[in-house]
Protein backbone atom coordinates (compact mmCIF):
# COMPACT_ATOMS: atom_id res chain seq x y z
CA UNK A 1 0.00 0.00 0.00
CA UNK A 2 3.32 1.83 -0.34
CA UNK A 3 1.94 4.14 -3.46
CA UNK A 4 -0.88 5.31 -1.56
CA UNK A 5 1.92 7.60 0.11
CA UNK A 6 3.18 9.74 -2.17
CA UNK A 7 -0.66 11.11 -2.94
CA UNK A 8 -1.27 11.20 0.39
CA UNK A 9 0.57 13.78 1.20
CA UNK A 10 -0.38 15.97 -1.40
CA UNK A 11 -4.31 15.77 0.06
CA UNK A 12 -3.50 15.53 3.72
CA UNK A 13 -5.25 18.69 4.70
CA UNK A 14 -8.42 17.93 2.54
CA UNK A 15 -8.06 14.33 3.98
CA UNK A 16 -7.94 15.30 7.60
CA UNK A 17 -11.07 17.95 7.31
CA UNK A 18 -12.83 14.72 5.90
CA UNK A 19 -12.00 12.59 8.72
CA UNK A 20 -12.52 15.33 11.23
CA UNK A 21 -16.62 15.26 9.83
CA UNK A 22 -16.45 12.24 10.36
CA UNK A 23 -15.87 11.99 13.54
CA UNK A 24 -18.34 14.54 14.41
CA UNK A 25 -21.17 13.05 11.84
CA UNK A 26 -20.33 9.64 14.29
CA UNK A 27 -20.43 11.71 17.52
CA UNK A 28 -23.95 13.29 16.31
CA UNK A 29 -24.89 9.27 15.15
CA UNK A 30 -24.05 8.10 18.72
CA UNK A 31 -25.96 10.60 20.87
CA UNK A 32 -29.10 9.96 19.40
CA UNK A 33 -29.77 6.66 20.96
CA UNK A 34 -28.92 8.28 24.69
CA UNK A 35 -31.31 11.16 24.37
CA UNK A 36 -34.19 8.50 23.00
CA UNK A 37 -33.72 6.46 26.33
CA UNK A 38 -34.18 10.25 28.01
CA UNK A 39 -37.46 10.60 25.95
CA UNK A 40 -38.74 7.09 27.21
CA UNK A 41 -37.29 7.45 30.51
CA UNK A 42 -37.49 10.73 31.53
CA UNK A 43 -40.19 11.91 29.19
CA UNK A 44 -42.92 9.17 28.72
CA UNK A 45 -42.66 7.28 31.94
CA UNK A 46 -43.39 10.65 33.62
CA UNK A 47 -45.75 11.86 31.08
CA UNK A 48 -43.53 15.02 30.93
CA UNK A 49 -44.57 16.89 27.83
CA UNK A 50 -42.36 19.62 27.89
CA UNK A 51 -39.15 16.82 27.98
CA UNK A 52 -40.03 14.71 25.34
CA UNK A 53 -40.37 18.32 23.44
CA UNK A 54 -37.18 19.67 24.36
CA UNK A 55 -35.21 15.89 24.03
CA UNK A 56 -37.29 16.25 20.81
CA UNK A 57 -35.75 19.29 19.64
CA UNK A 58 -32.36 18.55 20.48
CA UNK A 59 -32.44 15.43 18.95
CA UNK A 60 -33.82 16.62 15.47
CA UNK A 61 -31.26 19.69 16.06
CA UNK A 62 -28.30 16.54 16.17
CA UNK A 63 -29.83 14.92 13.22
CA UNK A 64 -29.89 17.96 11.12
CA UNK A 65 -25.85 18.78 12.25
CA UNK A 66 -24.84 15.38 11.48
CA UNK A 67 -26.59 15.64 8.08
CA UNK A 68 -24.64 18.72 7.45
CA UNK A 69 -21.48 16.94 8.44
CA UNK A 70 -22.08 14.26 5.84
CA UNK A 71 -22.70 16.30 3.34
CA UNK A 72 -19.45 18.32 3.83
CA UNK A 73 -17.27 14.39 4.16
CA UNK A 74 -18.97 13.30 1.28
CA UNK A 75 -17.87 16.21 -1.07
CA UNK A 76 -14.14 16.21 0.69
CA UNK A 77 -13.93 12.39 0.19
CA UNK A 78 -15.06 12.86 -3.76
CA UNK A 79 -12.55 15.89 -4.04
CA UNK A 80 -9.87 13.84 -2.76
CA UNK A 81 -10.67 10.25 -4.36
CA UNK A 82 -11.09 11.69 -7.85
CA UNK A 83 -8.22 13.68 -7.49
CA UNK A 84 -6.26 11.14 -6.19
CA UNK A 85 -7.46 9.08 -9.46
CA UNK A 86 -6.81 11.63 -11.89
CA UNK A 87 -2.64 11.40 -10.25
CA UNK A 88 -2.21 8.22 -10.28
CA UNK A 89 -3.61 7.55 -13.71
CA UNK A 90 -1.00 10.39 -14.56
CA UNK A 91 1.80 8.71 -12.86
CA UNK A 92 0.57 4.95 -14.48
CA UNK A 93 0.43 6.70 -17.84
CA UNK A 94 4.15 8.53 -17.72
CA UNK A 95 5.52 5.14 -15.84
CA UNK A 96 4.48 3.29 -19.22
CA UNK A 97 5.65 5.60 -21.52
CA UNK A 98 9.09 5.00 -20.06
CA UNK A 99 8.49 1.59 -19.94
CA UNK A 100 11.63 -0.56 -21.08
CA UNK A 101 10.80 -3.20 -24.22
CA UNK A 102 11.14 -5.72 -21.98
CA UNK A 103 8.93 -4.42 -19.53
CA UNK A 104 6.37 -3.70 -22.34
CA UNK A 105 6.85 -7.21 -24.00
CA UNK A 106 6.18 -8.75 -20.65
CA UNK A 107 3.08 -6.63 -19.61
CA UNK A 108 0.16 -7.06 -22.36
CA UNK A 109 -1.82 -4.18 -23.00
CA UNK A 110 -4.88 -5.61 -22.52
CA UNK A 111 -3.46 -6.11 -18.93
CA UNK A 112 -2.20 -3.11 -19.02
CA UNK A 113 -5.54 -0.92 -19.76
CA UNK A 114 -7.51 -3.10 -17.08
CA UNK A 115 -4.53 -1.78 -14.35
CA UNK A 116 -4.79 1.61 -15.53
CA UNK A 117 -8.53 1.69 -15.66
CA UNK A 118 -10.51 -1.17 -13.33
CA UNK A 119 -7.81 -1.25 -10.97
CA UNK A 120 -7.43 2.49 -10.12
CA UNK A 121 -10.80 2.39 -10.09
CA UNK A 122 -11.30 0.41 -7.48
CA UNK A 123 -8.10 1.97 -5.70
CA UNK A 124 -10.51 5.31 -6.17
CA UNK A 125 -13.40 3.47 -4.46
CA UNK A 126 -11.18 2.11 -1.53
CA UNK A 127 -9.88 5.89 -1.13
CA UNK A 128 -13.01 7.44 -1.20
CA UNK A 129 -14.65 4.50 0.95
CA UNK A 130 -11.64 5.32 3.52
CA UNK A 131 -13.09 8.73 4.17
CA UNK A 132 -16.61 8.28 4.20
CA UNK A 133 -16.86 5.14 6.14
CA UNK A 134 -13.62 3.55 7.10
CA UNK A 135 -13.09 5.90 9.82
CA UNK A 136 -17.42 5.91 10.91
CA UNK A 137 -17.52 2.41 11.21
CA UNK A 138 -14.59 1.57 13.90
CA UNK A 139 -15.85 4.74 15.49
CA UNK A 140 -19.23 4.41 15.76
CA UNK A 141 -18.58 0.63 16.74
CA UNK A 142 -16.52 1.32 19.32
CA UNK A 143 -18.23 4.31 20.89
CA UNK A 144 -21.26 1.94 21.04
CA UNK A 145 -19.59 -0.62 22.43
CA UNK A 146 -18.61 1.98 25.30
CA UNK A 147 -22.30 3.58 25.84
CA UNK A 148 -24.01 0.67 25.62
CA UNK A 149 -21.89 -1.08 28.21
CA UNK A 150 -21.90 2.10 30.64
CA UNK A 151 -25.83 1.55 30.27
CA UNK A 152 -25.57 -1.97 30.88
CA UNK A 153 -22.89 -4.16 32.23
CA UNK A 154 -24.48 -7.38 32.16
CA UNK A 155 -26.51 -6.93 28.43
CA UNK A 156 -22.66 -6.11 27.47
CA UNK A 157 -21.99 -10.06 27.63
CA UNK A 158 -24.60 -11.34 25.46
CA UNK A 159 -22.40 -8.08 22.81
CA UNK A 160 -19.10 -9.51 23.20
CA UNK A 161 -19.89 -13.23 22.17
CA UNK A 162 -21.83 -11.84 18.99
CA UNK A 163 -19.07 -9.28 17.78
CA UNK A 164 -16.21 -11.91 18.56
CA UNK A 165 -18.56 -14.39 16.31
CA UNK A 166 -18.99 -12.01 13.58
CA UNK A 167 -15.24 -10.60 13.66
CA UNK A 168 -14.07 -14.20 12.89
CA UNK A 169 -16.59 -14.76 10.21
CA UNK A 170 -15.41 -11.50 8.62
CA UNK A 171 -11.88 -13.01 9.03
CA UNK A 172 -12.64 -16.16 7.32
CA UNK A 173 -14.48 -14.09 4.40
CA UNK A 174 -11.17 -11.66 3.50
CA UNK A 175 -9.02 -14.72 3.64
CA UNK A 176 -11.23 -16.18 0.93
CA UNK A 177 -11.98 -13.14 -0.87
CA UNK A 178 -8.47 -11.98 -1.65
CA UNK A 179 -7.16 -14.71 -3.82
CA UNK A 180 -10.67 -14.84 -5.66
CA UNK A 181 -10.48 -11.54 -6.48
CA UNK A 182 -7.00 -10.89 -8.11
CA UNK A 183 -8.18 -14.18 -10.31
CA UNK A 184 -11.40 -11.75 -11.68
CA UNK A 185 -8.98 -9.12 -12.19
CA UNK A 186 -6.40 -11.58 -14.43
CA UNK A 187 -9.70 -13.02 -16.29
CA UNK A 188 -10.52 -9.45 -17.33
CA UNK A 189 -6.88 -8.84 -18.29
CA UNK A 190 -7.62 -11.72 -20.43
CA UNK A 191 -10.54 -10.37 -22.29
CA UNK A 192 -9.36 -7.37 -23.02
CA UNK A 193 -6.39 -8.84 -24.85
CA UNK A 194 -8.82 -10.76 -26.81
CA UNK A 195 -10.99 -7.50 -27.47
CA UNK A 196 -8.34 -5.50 -28.31
CA UNK A 197 -6.82 -8.17 -30.81
CA UNK A 198 -10.50 -8.59 -32.45
CA UNK A 199 -10.70 -5.03 -33.06
CA UNK A 200 -6.85 -4.73 -34.44
CA UNK A 201 -7.42 -7.31 -37.10
CA UNK A 202 -11.53 -6.66 -37.43
CA UNK A 203 -10.62 -6.87 -41.24
CA UNK A 204 -8.50 -9.95 -41.34
CA UNK A 205 -11.14 -11.66 -39.39
CA UNK A 206 -13.59 -11.08 -41.77
CA UNK A 207 -10.91 -11.69 -44.48
CA UNK A 208 -10.77 -15.03 -43.84
CA UNK A 209 -14.25 -15.99 -42.55
CA UNK A 210 -12.59 -16.24 -38.75
CA UNK A 211 -15.89 -14.43 -36.93
CA UNK A 212 -17.21 -17.83 -35.32
CA UNK A 213 -13.38 -18.70 -34.16
CA UNK A 214 -13.20 -15.22 -32.42
CA UNK A 215 -16.29 -15.25 -31.12
CA UNK A 216 -15.50 -18.81 -29.61
CA UNK A 217 -12.34 -17.10 -28.11
CA UNK A 218 -14.19 -14.19 -26.65
CA UNK A 219 -17.51 -16.15 -25.30
CA UNK A 220 -14.25 -18.34 -23.79
CA UNK A 221 -12.96 -15.71 -22.16
CA UNK A 222 -16.46 -14.17 -21.10
CA UNK A 223 -17.35 -17.29 -19.68
CA UNK A 224 -14.25 -17.53 -17.19
CA UNK A 225 -14.75 -13.96 -16.08
CA UNK A 226 -18.60 -15.27 -15.39
CA UNK A 227 -17.42 -17.85 -13.08
CA UNK A 228 -14.44 -16.37 -11.38
CA UNK A 229 -17.00 -13.18 -10.84
CA UNK A 230 -19.89 -15.88 -9.15
CA UNK A 231 -16.96 -17.60 -7.44
CA UNK A 232 -15.80 -14.01 -5.74
CA UNK A 233 -19.42 -12.96 -5.01
CA UNK A 234 -20.43 -16.19 -3.46
CA UNK A 235 -17.88 -15.54 -0.47
CA UNK A 236 -20.11 -12.29 0.30
CA UNK A 237 -23.06 -14.61 -1.06
CA UNK A 238 -22.52 -16.81 1.73
CA UNK A 239 -21.49 -15.20 4.60
CA UNK A 240 -23.84 -12.01 4.23
CA UNK A 241 -26.71 -14.03 5.40
CA UNK A 242 -25.06 -16.36 8.19
CA UNK A 243 -23.74 -12.58 9.79
CA UNK A 244 -27.78 -11.34 9.35
CA UNK A 245 -28.76 -14.22 11.27
CA UNK A 246 -26.06 -14.13 13.68
CA UNK A 247 -26.73 -9.84 14.51
CA UNK A 248 -30.75 -10.94 14.67
CA UNK A 249 -29.79 -13.86 16.81
CA UNK A 250 -27.87 -11.39 19.25
CA UNK A 251 -30.51 -8.82 19.36
CA UNK A 252 -33.33 -11.56 20.06
CA UNK A 253 -31.20 -12.51 22.87
CA UNK A 254 -30.34 -9.12 24.62
CA UNK A 255 -33.94 -8.55 24.12
CA UNK A 256 -34.89 -11.20 26.23
CA UNK A 257 -32.22 -11.02 29.33
CA UNK A 258 -33.45 -7.55 29.18
CA UNK A 259 -37.17 -8.52 29.71
CA UNK A 260 -35.66 -10.37 32.67
CA UNK A 261 -33.62 -7.74 33.56
CA UNK A 262 -36.54 -5.32 33.98
CA UNK A 263 -39.03 -7.60 35.61
CA UNK A 264 -36.22 -8.02 38.02
CA UNK A 265 -36.09 -4.02 38.07
CA UNK A 266 -32.83 -3.82 37.55
CA UNK A 267 -33.04 -1.96 33.80
CA UNK A 268 -35.49 0.49 32.31
CA UNK A 269 -37.54 0.03 29.28
CA UNK A 270 -35.66 3.19 27.71
CA UNK A 271 -32.04 1.58 28.46
CA UNK A 272 -33.16 -1.57 26.97
CA UNK A 273 -34.14 0.15 23.98
CA UNK A 274 -31.15 2.75 23.76
CA UNK A 275 -29.02 -0.62 23.82
CA UNK A 276 -30.85 -2.57 21.24
CA UNK A 277 -29.96 0.98 19.51
CA UNK A 278 -26.55 0.70 20.13
CA UNK A 279 -26.54 -3.30 19.13
CA UNK A 280 -27.98 -2.15 15.96
CA UNK A 281 -25.16 0.69 15.39
CA UNK A 282 -22.57 -1.66 16.22
CA UNK A 283 -23.63 -4.62 13.81
CA UNK A 284 -24.30 -1.92 11.60
CA UNK A 285 -20.57 -1.05 11.84
CA UNK A 286 -19.45 -4.60 11.83
CA UNK A 287 -21.23 -4.71 8.32
CA UNK A 288 -19.90 -1.33 7.30
CA UNK A 289 -16.24 -3.10 8.63
CA UNK A 290 -17.12 -6.30 6.55
CA UNK A 291 -17.46 -4.19 3.22
CA UNK A 292 -14.47 -2.17 4.33
CA UNK A 293 -12.26 -5.28 3.97
CA UNK A 294 -14.16 -6.74 0.74
CA UNK A 295 -12.89 -3.67 -0.94
CA UNK A 296 -9.46 -3.60 1.18
CA UNK A 297 -8.88 -7.33 -0.09
CA UNK A 298 -9.93 -5.69 -4.02
CA UNK A 299 -7.60 -2.87 -3.16
CA UNK A 300 -4.72 -5.00 -2.26
CA UNK A 301 -4.85 -7.44 -4.99
CA UNK A 302 -4.90 -3.90 -7.33
CA UNK A 303 -2.61 -2.32 -5.75
CA UNK A 304 -0.12 -5.24 -6.26
CA UNK A 305 -1.45 -5.12 -9.79
CA UNK A 306 -0.18 -1.34 -9.78
CA UNK A 307 2.62 -1.57 -7.91
CA UNK A 308 3.80 -3.90 -10.81
CA UNK A 309 3.80 -1.39 -13.23
CA UNK A 310 5.78 1.30 -10.84
CA UNK A 311 8.66 -1.36 -10.17
CA UNK A 312 9.00 -2.21 -13.70
CA UNK A 313 11.78 -1.85 -15.35
CA UNK A 314 12.23 1.58 -16.92
CA UNK A 315 14.65 2.62 -19.88
CA UNK A 316 17.91 2.60 -19.45
CA UNK A 317 19.84 5.88 -18.62
CA UNK A 318 23.12 6.62 -19.29
CA UNK A 319 26.32 9.33 -19.50
CA UNK A 320 26.41 12.33 -20.04
CA UNK A 321 28.34 12.66 -24.04
CA UNK A 322 27.04 14.34 -26.51
CA UNK A 323 26.90 14.04 -30.49
CA UNK A 324 29.27 16.81 -32.05
CA UNK A 325 29.01 15.78 -35.48
CA UNK A 326 26.74 16.46 -37.95
CA UNK A 327 26.38 12.87 -39.47
CA UNK A 328 26.84 9.93 -37.01
CA UNK A 329 29.55 6.87 -37.55
CA UNK A 330 27.99 3.08 -36.19
CA UNK A 331 30.32 0.37 -35.03
CA UNK A 332 29.06 -2.86 -33.79
CA UNK A 333 32.05 -4.37 -31.95
CA UNK A 334 31.23 -8.07 -31.34
CA UNK A 335 27.91 -7.51 -30.30
CA UNK A 336 25.50 -10.25 -29.27
CA UNK A 337 21.59 -9.89 -28.28
CA UNK A 338 18.94 -12.59 -27.29
CA UNK A 339 15.72 -11.17 -26.17
CA UNK A 340 15.04 -11.46 -22.35
CA UNK A 341 11.43 -12.78 -23.33
CA UNK A 342 13.03 -14.71 -26.12
CA UNK A 343 13.85 -18.54 -26.82
CA UNK A 344 17.23 -18.09 -25.14
CA UNK A 345 19.20 -18.07 -28.61
CA UNK A 346 20.76 -14.91 -29.82
CA UNK A 347 19.01 -12.68 -32.19
CA UNK A 348 22.35 -11.09 -33.42
CA UNK A 349 25.69 -13.25 -32.45
CA UNK A 350 28.79 -11.94 -32.50
CA UNK A 351 28.18 -9.14 -34.93
CA UNK A 352 31.26 -6.56 -35.92
CA UNK A 353 31.33 -4.09 -38.81
CA UNK A 354 31.86 -0.35 -39.10
CA UNK A 355 29.87 2.19 -41.13
CA UNK A 356 31.56 5.79 -41.49
CA UNK A 357 29.34 8.95 -41.06
CA UNK A 358 27.44 9.96 -43.80
CA UNK A 359 27.64 6.39 -45.09
CA UNK A 360 24.30 4.28 -46.39
CA UNK A 361 24.33 0.73 -44.94
CA UNK A 362 22.02 -1.88 -46.28
CA UNK A 363 20.99 -4.69 -43.94
CA UNK A 364 19.48 -7.77 -45.99
CA UNK A 365 18.70 -11.27 -45.13
CA UNK A 366 16.20 -13.72 -44.49
CA UNK A 367 13.21 -13.22 -42.58
CA UNK A 368 13.84 -13.64 -39.01
CA UNK A 369 17.60 -12.82 -39.34
CA UNK A 370 17.69 -9.83 -36.52
CA UNK A 371 17.49 -6.91 -39.43
CA UNK A 372 14.84 -5.11 -37.39
CA UNK A 373 16.60 -6.48 -33.70
CA UNK A 374 19.67 -4.28 -35.27
CA UNK A 375 17.22 -1.08 -35.20
CA UNK A 376 15.94 -1.78 -31.98
CA UNK A 377 19.67 -1.70 -30.08
CA UNK A 378 20.56 1.62 -32.10
CA UNK A 379 17.40 2.94 -30.18
CA UNK A 380 18.35 1.44 -27.01
CA UNK A 381 15.47 -0.06 -26.70
CA UNK A 382 16.96 -3.76 -25.78
CA UNK A 383 20.93 -3.33 -24.35
CA UNK A 384 23.69 -5.84 -26.16
CA UNK A 385 24.42 -8.38 -24.11
CA UNK A 386 28.13 -8.59 -24.99
CA UNK A 387 30.15 -6.44 -27.40
CA UNK A 388 28.99 -2.99 -27.60
CA UNK A 389 27.99 -0.37 -30.48
CA UNK A 390 30.07 2.68 -30.75
CA UNK A 391 28.22 6.09 -31.90
CA UNK A 392 30.32 8.44 -32.79
CA UNK A 393 33.67 6.40 -31.72
CA UNK A 394 31.52 6.58 -27.78
CA UNK A 395 29.74 3.86 -26.30
CA UNK A 396 26.19 3.90 -27.05
CA UNK A 397 25.35 3.40 -23.12
CA UNK A 398 27.48 6.79 -22.53
CA UNK A 399 25.10 8.57 -24.16
CA UNK A 400 21.32 9.47 -22.80
CA UNK A 401 18.52 7.32 -24.46
CA UNK A 402 16.92 10.28 -25.09
CA UNK A 403 20.51 11.93 -26.88
CA UNK A 404 20.28 8.75 -28.77
CA UNK A 405 16.40 8.58 -30.51
CA UNK A 406 16.79 12.42 -30.73
CA UNK A 407 19.30 11.60 -32.86
CA UNK A 408 18.09 8.94 -34.72
CA UNK A 409 15.01 8.83 -36.56
CA UNK A 410 13.10 6.03 -38.18
CA UNK A 411 10.33 4.70 -40.47
CA UNK A 412 9.83 1.42 -38.60
CA UNK A 413 8.33 -1.56 -40.39
CA UNK A 414 4.79 -1.61 -38.85
CA UNK A 415 3.63 1.53 -40.19
CA UNK A 416 2.32 3.34 -37.71
CA UNK A 417 0.11 7.19 -38.23
CA UNK A 418 -1.66 9.18 -35.76
CA UNK A 419 -4.77 10.77 -36.18
CA UNK A 420 -4.87 13.99 -36.85
CA UNK A 421 -3.48 16.01 -39.89
CA UNK A 422 -1.18 14.64 -42.55
CA UNK A 423 0.90 17.69 -41.79
CA UNK A 424 0.86 17.07 -38.33
CA UNK A 425 1.94 13.30 -38.91
CA UNK A 426 4.79 14.33 -40.58
CA UNK A 427 5.80 17.52 -38.44
CA UNK A 428 5.34 15.22 -35.77
CA UNK A 429 8.64 14.98 -34.26
CA UNK A 430 8.49 18.70 -34.38
CA UNK A 431 5.43 20.75 -34.02
CA UNK A 432 6.38 23.64 -35.10
CA UNK A 433 7.99 22.37 -38.33
CA UNK A 434 7.72 24.91 -41.10
CA UNK A 435 5.44 23.88 -43.52
CA UNK A 436 8.15 23.92 -46.38
CA UNK A 437 10.59 21.11 -44.89
CA UNK A 438 6.60 19.32 -44.07
CA UNK A 439 6.51 19.76 -48.36
CA UNK A 440 10.15 18.79 -48.62
CA UNK A 441 10.19 15.80 -46.52
CA UNK A 442 6.56 14.84 -48.32
CA UNK A 443 8.25 15.49 -52.16
CA UNK A 444 11.07 13.03 -51.39
CA UNK A 445 8.85 10.71 -50.04
CA UNK A 446 7.02 10.59 -53.08
CA UNK A 447 3.71 11.51 -51.36
CA UNK A 448 2.62 15.03 -52.76
CA UNK A 449 0.84 13.91 -55.26
CA UNK A 450 -1.46 11.72 -53.07
CA UNK A 451 -1.45 14.45 -50.62
CA UNK A 452 -2.21 17.16 -53.18
CA UNK A 453 -5.01 15.04 -54.72
CA UNK A 454 -6.94 14.56 -51.50
CA UNK A 455 -9.37 17.36 -50.41
CA UNK A 456 -7.87 19.57 -48.15
CA UNK A 457 -3.96 18.74 -49.17
CA UNK A 458 -1.77 18.48 -46.45
CA UNK A 459 -4.67 19.15 -43.74
CA UNK A 460 -6.68 16.33 -44.84
CA UNK A 461 -7.42 14.04 -42.11
CA UNK A 462 -5.76 10.80 -40.98
CA UNK A 463 -8.59 8.39 -38.97
CA UNK A 464 -7.63 6.41 -36.44
CA UNK A 465 -5.80 3.47 -37.77
CA UNK A 466 -4.83 5.64 -40.95
CA UNK A 467 -7.99 3.57 -42.61
CA UNK A 468 -8.28 6.00 -45.21
CA UNK A 469 -4.81 5.54 -46.79
CA UNK A 470 -3.65 2.85 -48.55
CA UNK A 471 -0.55 0.54 -47.28
CA UNK A 472 1.69 2.79 -49.58
CA UNK A 473 0.35 5.82 -49.03
CA UNK A 474 0.92 5.54 -45.16
CA UNK A 475 4.25 4.24 -45.78
CA UNK A 476 5.53 7.21 -47.55
CA UNK A 477 3.89 9.64 -44.64
CA UNK A 478 6.28 7.68 -42.31
CA UNK A 479 8.97 7.95 -44.15
CA UNK A 480 8.41 11.56 -44.90
CA UNK A 481 8.07 11.79 -40.99
CA UNK A 482 11.10 10.35 -40.36
CA UNK A 483 13.10 12.65 -43.21
CA UNK A 484 11.41 15.85 -41.70
CA UNK A 485 12.76 14.75 -38.20
CA UNK A 486 16.42 16.94 -37.77
CA UNK A 487 18.55 13.82 -37.11
CA UNK A 488 21.94 12.26 -37.90
CA UNK A 489 20.75 9.22 -38.53
CA UNK A 490 18.04 7.80 -40.88
CA UNK A 491 17.08 4.38 -40.46
CA UNK A 492 14.14 3.00 -42.69
CA UNK A 493 13.25 -0.87 -41.42
CA UNK A 494 12.02 -2.43 -44.55
CA UNK A 495 9.51 0.89 -45.08
CA UNK A 496 9.46 0.77 -48.91
CA UNK A 497 8.09 -2.57 -49.06
CA UNK A 498 4.84 -1.23 -50.48
CA UNK A 499 6.53 0.48 -52.63
CA UNK A 500 6.71 -0.89 -56.38
CA UNK A 501 10.42 -0.86 -57.71
CA UNK A 502 10.30 2.57 -59.53
CA UNK A 503 8.87 4.95 -56.46
CA UNK A 504 11.38 2.51 -54.18
CA UNK A 505 14.40 4.32 -56.05
CA UNK A 506 13.02 7.34 -56.33
CA UNK A 507 12.64 7.76 -52.76
CA UNK A 508 16.01 6.33 -52.45
CA UNK A 509 17.67 8.96 -54.08
CA UNK A 510 15.91 12.01 -52.92
CA UNK A 511 16.56 10.75 -49.10
CA UNK A 512 19.80 11.95 -50.08
CA UNK A 513 19.26 14.92 -52.03
CA UNK A 514 16.95 15.80 -49.04
CA UNK A 515 20.46 15.35 -46.74
CA UNK A 516 23.32 14.26 -48.19
CA UNK A 517 25.37 14.21 -45.32
CA UNK A 518 23.06 11.79 -42.84
CA UNK A 519 24.54 8.41 -42.34
CA UNK A 520 21.48 6.35 -43.70
CA UNK A 521 20.58 2.43 -42.77
CA UNK A 522 18.13 0.79 -45.06
CA UNK A 523 16.79 -2.48 -44.39
CA UNK A 524 15.18 -4.71 -46.87
CA UNK A 525 14.40 -7.84 -48.45
CA UNK A 526 14.93 -6.55 -52.14
CA UNK A 527 18.15 -6.80 -53.41
CA UNK A 528 17.49 -3.79 -55.93
CA UNK A 529 17.09 -1.25 -53.15
CA UNK A 530 20.46 -2.81 -51.07
CA UNK A 531 22.15 -2.69 -54.26
CA UNK A 532 23.08 1.58 -54.21
CA UNK A 533 24.01 1.64 -51.11
CA UNK A 534 28.03 2.01 -49.87
CA UNK A 535 27.85 -0.86 -47.93
CA UNK A 536 25.76 -3.86 -47.49
CA UNK A 537 25.52 -6.25 -44.32
CA UNK A 538 23.93 -9.54 -44.89
CA UNK A 539 22.36 -11.23 -42.04
CA UNK A 540 21.47 -14.89 -41.42
CA UNK A 541 20.10 -16.01 -38.32
CA UNK A 542 21.90 -13.66 -36.18
CA UNK A 543 25.39 -13.73 -37.63
CA UNK A 544 26.96 -11.46 -40.61
CA UNK A 545 27.29 -13.89 -44.00
CA UNK A 546 29.40 -10.74 -45.73
CA UNK A 547 29.92 -7.15 -44.97
CA UNK A 548 31.02 -4.82 -47.74
CA UNK A 549 30.10 -3.31 -51.68
CA UNK A 550 27.72 -5.09 -54.24
CA UNK A 551 31.01 -5.70 -56.29
CA UNK A 552 32.27 -7.55 -52.87
CA UNK A 553 29.72 -9.61 -51.46
CA UNK A 554 29.08 -11.07 -55.11
CA UNK A 555 32.33 -12.61 -55.18
CA UNK A 556 32.86 -13.40 -51.81
CA UNK A 557 28.71 -14.10 -50.39
CA UNK A 558 27.20 -17.05 -51.35
CA UNK A 559 23.90 -15.69 -49.37
CA UNK A 560 24.01 -12.84 -51.12
CA UNK A 561 24.88 -14.08 -54.50
CA UNK A 562 21.78 -16.72 -53.82
CA UNK A 563 19.53 -13.64 -53.11
CA UNK A 564 20.54 -11.75 -55.92
CA UNK A 565 19.85 -15.21 -58.47
CA UNK A 566 16.54 -15.43 -56.78
CA UNK A 567 15.20 -12.13 -57.52
CA UNK A 568 17.18 -10.35 -60.29
CA UNK A 569 18.32 -13.74 -62.44
CA UNK A 570 20.91 -15.75 -63.58
CA UNK A 571 24.70 -14.80 -62.50
CA UNK A 572 25.80 -15.76 -66.04
CA UNK A 573 23.77 -12.66 -67.00
CA UNK A 574 24.95 -10.53 -63.81
CA UNK A 575 27.64 -7.95 -64.33
CA UNK A 576 30.13 -7.67 -60.99
N1 LIG B 1 10.23 -8.92 -28.86
C1 LIG B 1 10.80 -10.10 -29.13
N2 LIG B 1 10.85 -11.05 -28.16
C2 LIG B 1 11.43 -12.25 -28.39
N3 LIG B 1 11.99 -12.60 -29.56
C3 LIG B 1 11.96 -11.72 -30.57
C4 LIG B 1 11.36 -10.42 -30.40
N4 LIG B 1 11.48 -9.76 -31.57
C5 LIG B 1 12.13 -10.58 -32.43
N5 LIG B 1 12.43 -11.75 -31.83
C6 LIG B 1 13.17 -12.89 -32.43
O1 LIG B 1 14.46 -12.41 -32.82
C7 LIG B 1 14.83 -12.94 -34.07
C8 LIG B 1 15.19 -11.80 -35.05
O2 LIG B 1 14.01 -11.03 -35.29
P1 LIG B 1 14.00 -9.71 -36.18
O3 LIG B 1 12.66 -9.09 -36.03
O4 LIG B 1 15.17 -8.90 -35.85
O5 LIG B 1 14.17 -10.33 -37.64
P2 LIG B 1 14.08 -9.59 -39.05
O6 LIG B 1 15.28 -9.98 -39.80
O7 LIG B 1 13.83 -8.14 -38.87
O8 LIG B 1 12.81 -10.30 -39.66
P3 LIG B 1 11.75 -9.72 -40.73
O9 LIG B 1 12.47 -9.55 -42.02
O10 LIG B 1 10.75 -10.83 -40.79
O11 LIG B 1 11.21 -8.48 -40.15
C9 LIG B 1 13.69 -13.80 -34.57
O12 LIG B 1 14.02 -15.14 -34.29
C10 LIG B 1 12.50 -13.37 -33.70
O13 LIG B 1 11.67 -14.45 -33.42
Amino acid sequence: MNIYKRYFRKYRVLFFTATTFVFLESMADLLQPTIMARIIDEGVREKSVETVIGYGLLMLFITFLGAVFATVRNILASKVSQGFGKDLRADLFEKIMNFSESSADRMESGSLITRMTNDTAQAVQFVNGMMRIFFKAPVTGIGSMILAAALSPKLSIILFFVVSLVAVLIYISMKMSYERFAKVQYAIDKLNLVIQEYLLGIRLVKAFGRQNFEEEKFAKSNEDLEKKGIRSQLVIAYFAPVLSLVVSLGIALVLYAGSILFVRQEIEVGKVAAFISYMTQILTSIIMITNIFTTFVRTKASTERIHEIFVAEEDAEGGTKEFSSEAMSVVFENLSFSYPSGSGLYALENLSFCLNAGETLAVIGPTGSGKSTLVWLLLRFYEGKEGRILLDGIDIRDYTVEQVRNAVSVSSQKTMLFSGSIHENIAWSTPEMSPDRVERAARAAQAEDFILSMKEGYESSIYQGAVNLSGGQKQRVSIARALAKESKLLILDDSTSALDAVTDRKVREAIKEFKPRRTTILITQRIGTAMGADKILVLSQGKMEGFGTHGDLMKNSSTYRDLYVSQIGELDKVVI
